[in-house]
């Protein structure tokens, strides 16, 4: 028995850092295996601090990287699973276009995982997205899988299974210490935990929270504004609740790409953001530059007023939320290379939702010690030069 006032040590079979899509899912398959987990979140949930919170985040099946689309079939089945087991509407089918200049590599790779039939002309588009302005030269590549996950709601629908397979979840602890061994330690704002396995899946807060194990990962947090943007006539140009998801590659004007997903959140109101922000401490990420120096603002509203002249030109509805980049932009999935029972899920560099289930997936198995489903070199840790420190 703990020493008075001392806090009571637990133990479980896994430990996972971090509520968000990530560490819910990694904690959801755990518990569906039957290892008695528990998840461990610094804020009283549900709380939108984060990267996960928000109604709506695009899944599609198109994607440059043939590593990501292979992960694809398996995600959509997995959440359907999940939308079976709550039985609440998680995805809806919209459709999704990629826009870009014709022969765009990128768009080219996009074209190709989807298989040749999916480009459409002027005519064809426009029947499709009939808001939409594309200009010369421009062609749309279309997924017909690609659609919106309701964020949230789903969010808390993993959360919830997780519950009823026996999960525990402990919010509003923050995480203050880790120390690796057979069994990790984990001391928290609320108590001390331990388990033969360690899963962290912290976002934006993954790289303080690693450093003292001896490891300097390169990502860097930032903050997003998320701008919704008022039909001029509701529902008259079908730039709203009928048409489909889309992204853009390779404009000139905006490298970066830009996305929108239908009115579905807010009645007349289309989501339009830019895929980049500025770099952020998420402690600090309020204390942003205020109206009149904000270049995503300016950049999205320029790009409306060419391609999508249904909507003001001004936001209607501003929120904030996190990407954490990686130098690459692509996730960061693996053991600690010194700690082999700690394992690390972070840098979803603004498009990790969708893959969540796969990712809780490969999390889980790499923490069972078992091979993982899907081809994890991409994701190595050791793509990075000079991550490991030799404060250990
Ligand atoms: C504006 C925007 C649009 C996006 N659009 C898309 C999209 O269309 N499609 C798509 O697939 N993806 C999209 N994404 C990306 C996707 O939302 C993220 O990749 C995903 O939510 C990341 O989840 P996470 O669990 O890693 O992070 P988070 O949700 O941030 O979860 C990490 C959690 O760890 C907790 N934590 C941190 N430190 C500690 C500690 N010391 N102790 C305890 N708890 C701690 C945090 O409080 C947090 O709750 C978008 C992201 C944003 C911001
Ligand atoms: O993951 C996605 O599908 C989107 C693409 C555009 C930027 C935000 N994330």
């Amino acid at each position: 028995m703990a020493a008075p006032g001392q806090p009571q040590k637990a133990t479980y079979d896994a430990i996972v850092i971090g509520a968000g899509i990530q560490g819910s899912f990694t904690a959801y398959h755990l518990a569906q295996r039957h290892r008695d987990t528990l998840l461990l979140e610094q804020f009283l949930l549900p709380h939108s601090r984060g990267s996960s919170h928000g109604q709506s985040r695009i899944i599609r099946s198109v994607y440059p990287e043939e590593y990501y689309s292979r992960m694809m079939p398996d995600s959509f089945r997995l959440w359907q699973q999940l939308e079976a087991e709550v039985g609440v509407r998680l995805y809806r089918q919209t459709g999704l276009v990629v826009l870009g200049p014709a022969g765009n590599e990128e768009l080219e790779a996009c074209r190709r995982s989807l298989g040749d039939s999916q480009v459409l002309d002027t005519t064809a588009l426009a029947r499709h997205f009939p808001g939409y302005r594309l200009q010369a030269g421009q062609v749309a590549v279309l997924d017909s899988t690609g659609g919106v996950l309701f964020a949230d709601r789903a969010l808390r629908a993993v959360q919830e299974v997780f519950r009823r397979h026996g999960g525990t979840v402990r919010d509003g602890e923050k995480v203050l210490r880790i120390e690796p061994g057979a069994m990790v330690t984990v001391t928290t704002t609320g108590g001390v935990y331990q388990a033969p396995r360690l899963i962290i899946t912290a976002g934006a807060w993954t790289g303080p929270l690693v450093e003292p194990l001896g490891l300097r990962l390169p990502l860097q947090p930032l903050r997003i504004d998320v701008c919704y943007w008022r039909e001029k006539e509701p529902k008259s140009t079908n730039t709203g609740s009928v048409s489909p998801c889309f992204l853009t590659v390779g404009l000139s004007q905006a490298p970066h790409g830009i996305y929108g997903l239908p009115a579905l959140e807010y009645p007349g109101m289309v989501k339009l953001c830019h895929h980049h922000g500025s770099p952020t401490d998420p402690e600090k990420r309020d204390q942003a530059p205020s109206g009149a120096d904000r270049p995503d603002i300016s950049l999205l509203s320029s790009f409306i007023s060419s391609y999508l002249p249904g909507l003001e030109t001004q936001p209607a509805v501003m929120e904030t939320c996190l990407y954490t980049n990686t130098p690459d932009e692509d996730f960061i999935l693996d053991r600690h290379p010194k700690f082999s029972n700690i394992i690390i899920g972070a840098g979803f560099s603004g498009h990790g939702f969708k893959l969540a289930p796969v990712v809780g997936k490969l999390l889980c198995e790499l923490s069972l010690g078992e091979e993982p489903s899907h081809n994890m070199a991409p994701f190595a840790i050791t793509r990075f030069h000079d991550v490991l420190q030799s404060v250990l």
